[in-house]
């Protein structure tokens, strides 16, 4: 299946993990924010991983690059979430300096996400230019919201046409198996856009996983 890569966000336990796997999701999120509905203890995210790993050799999937998203988090938290994972996402304040030393210190790619509501909000991204090698253009959270991400509002996919940098990106918020394909088609001329990434919109509660909707979502996706 190829098409544009698919991250599925908020994994909490095997089966989710398995089954977005088998369906071709491209990475896999661990929600290491203790205010989600999504949050995982590290040492359970490195159980599934571990198992994700064995059924890939035994079954022949690929197995998915695997994401931590943090917030804030300072060296500890960050020391001890999985030593396999591959990428780090930062929803936070993180800087364009801590992200580029981040990544060189533990030794994975840096995904920074950047809330957007208009235009202007993607010029942002400029200052990650070297420091992150992925920018995730999410909605902005609604006001009050506990929690940067997860919040299943979209935002106008069009305001990402203004972003011309060399990072690649990946477009999120409020995606679901029925919008995806509108949301790729919408970026397809612009030659940033990688991929999709999807949390609430494949969920039948908050932190619950639904395996139909994964693959629909991935099957809608790539499929675009
Ligand atoms: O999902 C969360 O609960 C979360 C908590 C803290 C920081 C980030 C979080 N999610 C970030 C994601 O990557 C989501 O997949 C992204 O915001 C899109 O979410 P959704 O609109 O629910 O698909």
């Amino acid at each position: 299946m190829s098409g544009p890569q698919v991250k599925i966000c908020g994994v909490k336990d095997i089966e989710t993990a398995l089954a977005a796997a088998r369906a071709g999701a491209d990475f896999l999120g661990f929600v290491f924010f203790r205010k989600s509905p999504r949050f995982i203890q590290p040492e359970k995210a490195e159980e599934i991983i571990l198992d994700l790993k064995e059924a890939s050799f035994e079954e022949g999937f690929a197995l998915p690059k695997l994401v931590g998203l943090f917030v804030d988090a300072g060296e500890k938290e960050l020391s001890e979430a999985p030593t396999l994972l591959t990428h780090f996402q930062f929803h936070g304040h993180e800087s364009a300096e801590r992200c580029r030393e981040l990544g060189e210190e533990f030794a994975v790619e840096i995904i920074k996400a950047l809330p957007v509501s208009e235009p202007d909000d993607v010029l942002k991204a400029s200052e990650f230019e070297g420091a992150a090698d992925i920018i995730l253009f999410d909605a902005k959270p609604p006001p009050g919201a506990g929690r940067p991400g997860g919040h299943g509002v979209s935002f106008d996919w069009s305001a990402v046409s203004s972003y011309e940098g060399e990072t690649p990106f990946i477009l999120a918020g409020g995606l679901t198996p029925d919008n995806v394909a509108d949301a790729v088609a919408s970026q397809k001329d612009h030659s940033g856009f990688v991929g999709v990434d999807v949390s609430s919109g494949v969920e039948d509660a908050p932190g619950k996983k639904s395996p139909a909707l994964i693959s629909a979502f991935i099957s809608s996706a790539k499929g675009a």
